[in-house]
């Protein structure tokens, strides 16, 4: 099995705009509502569900902890929905996603995301099953469910991507 090394770069808006969108408050659009004692933070994820029945579901994932090495051997998207995880306990969280490439998973990609930030997984976006950190973690997460196949499992052949350390 050939073990390929994979670096941690910060979760940023900009690094994540092919994959979907950071849930976070900086640089948002904030509203100010209820008579000026709430600060709305505006449309920050675009929630996508599509195909039979349709509808938006609102989880809460209690993740594991995972340490490194952490080795990423699969991958999955979800073709009909979109898939959005926030930590309710503010701790960091591994984000590995792909582009897609031919209909598989291209080179991975892994994030850092910080306790204050989200993702949201565009849908049929490559990424990987949650991973938290540290400690077993809960998140918020809002995706598809309705009629129909949503997940699609891609498993790599004869490599592992190895994430050595969060670096950050
Ligand atoms: N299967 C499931 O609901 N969770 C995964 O989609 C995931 O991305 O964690
Ligand atoms: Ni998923």
């Amino acid at each position: 099995m050939k073990v390929e090394s994979l670096e941690v770069r910060p979760l940023t808006k900009e690094a994540f705009a092919s994959f979907g969108e950071v849930i976070e408050t900086e640089g948002a659009e904030m509203r100010l509502i209820n008579n000026g004692t709430t600060e709305r933070f505006h449309n920050l994820a675009h929630v996508e569900a599509t195909g039979g029945a349709a509808r938006v579901l609102v989880n809460i994932f209690r993740g594991q902890a995972f340490a490194p090495p952490i080795d990423i051997a699969m991958l999955e998207r979800h073709p009909l929905g979109s898939q959005a995880f926030m930590p309710l306990e503010r701790r960091p969280f591994l984000v590995v996603v792909a582009e897609d490439e031919g209909g598989r998973p291209g080179w991975p990609q892994a994030f850092l995301a910080q306790g204050h930030q989200g993702v949201n997984y565009r849908r049929n976006v490559w990424h990987h099953p949650l991973l938290a950190l540290h400690a077993s973690s809960e998140f918020l997460v809002v995706d598809r469910g309705g009629e129909g196949n949503n997940l699609e499992e891609f498993f790599f052949e004869g490599v592992v991507y190895r994430i050595e350390a969060l670096n950050h």
